[in-house]
């Protein structure tokens, strides 16, 4: 018996994106090495990693726009090129900047919609849902960089699809604009929609993501979900009399440490109002009480420059070969939304 049409993959596995040991190698150079990791749906995940970790690189890989060295990926079970229809199964916005400066947003997604054998009122549709609906007759030159974000992600939505792929979407957004996207991601998300999201800050995306793949030098650093980076809840006390006040929690039955300097008081709990009652029960007074938030950003910092994961392209180990990438490291695009 032939093996089913990629369209009849089980419901299931349809959202997921699983990457295995995909390798990338530029003239030797080792731009993606070795990573394998899953993505899920009905989740945000941050891909994450410094400048030249190797995102874009990989998110090019999974989307058939670069064919790997070695190791591979799949989209509900099927490799990119063997989609039956990769419009309706994946959307992509790779590159804000990527339009023709003279056509306005409604001909740039008319154009992508007849390509893609869709609606040509899918347009106005879309440029509605991003909220950029005045933008429709506006050549996509004078634009603005939250204008062109918003009209890559009206692209990667164009086909409806259950996968979004979007690299560095915050880029260039005012707070107004990322408090948007992260609304907006959420509800695609709340939608069973698989999103995967590059940034070079996971304090960027520290509040829109669930899952993170936080990457250095083409490695797998850390892959997880974002509440496991924060590590334990911790409650901080600030006291004159902190060595009275770790006994008093350590009696009731709190583990504590202590703070970064003298006078301060960590306790292991997500309850605050808890470290406070037994502070008064004890007598000791209380000069600041706080949860105490993880610093994702120091944490990003240490997990991506440190040993192995020193940023290579900052001058002291082996970089990349300047110019671009051999014509044949380039693999036919399959009229993917970029
Ligand atoms: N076509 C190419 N030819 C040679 N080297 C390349 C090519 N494309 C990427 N590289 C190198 O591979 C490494 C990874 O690049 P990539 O663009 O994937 O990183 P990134 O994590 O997306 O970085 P950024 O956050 O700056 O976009 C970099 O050192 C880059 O210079």
């Amino acid at each position: 018996m032939s093996a089913p049409p990629a369209s009849a993959a089980p419901k299931a596995g349809r959202g997921r994106i699983e990457v295995h040991n995909l390798t990338k190698s530029f003239k030797g150079f080792r731009a993606v090495d070795d990573l394998s990791f899953n993505v899920e749906p009905g989740r945000i995940t941050g891909f994450l990693g410094p400048n030249g970790a190797g995102k874009t690189t990989t998110l090019r890989m999974i989307l058939g726009l670069i064919r790997p060295t070695s190791g591979g990926s799949t989209i509900g079970g099927v490799p990119y090129v063997k989609l039956a229809d990769p419009l309706r199964t994946v959307g992509s916005a790779l590159e804000a900047t990527n339009f023709h400066p003279g056509r306005t947003g409604r001909d740039h997604l008319r154009v992508l919609a007849t390509s893609a054998g869709l609606p040509k009122s899918r347009a106005d549709e879309l440029l509605e849902l991003v909220g950029i609906p005045a933008a429709a007759k506006k050549r996509a030159g004078g634009y603005s960089m939250g204008m062109r974000q918003r009209l890559g992600l009206a692209g990667a939505l164009l086909g409806d699809p259950d996968i979004l792929v979007l690299d560095e979407p915050a880029n260039g957004l005012d707070p107004e604009g990322i408090r948007w996207l992260r609304g907006f991601l959420r509800h695609l998300a709340a939608e069973g929609k698989t999103i995967l999201v590059s940034s070079h800050l996971l304090s960027e995306v520290e509040q829109t993501v669930d899952d993170v793949i936080i990457l250095a030098n083409g490695k797998l650093i850390r892959q997880g979900q974002i509440d496991e980076l924060r590590g334990e809840p911790k409650v901080r006390v600030r006291t004159p009399g902190a060595r009275e006040l770790a006994e008093a929690l350590t009696a009731s039955g709190f583990r504590v440490e202590p703070g970064e300097e003298a006078g301060i008081v960590v306790a292991y709990s997500d309850n605050p109002a808890a470290v406070g009652d037994v502070a008064f029960q004890a007598r000791v007074p209380v000069h600041e009480l706080a949860r105490q938030r993880a610093d994702l950003e120091a944490l990003f910092f240490e997990l991506t420059s440190q040993g192995t994961a020193r940023n290579r392209n900052l001058g002291d180990a082996p970089g990349p070969e300047t110019g671009a990438g051999a014509p044949q490291d380039q693999a036919p695009t399959e009229g993917g939304v970029r």
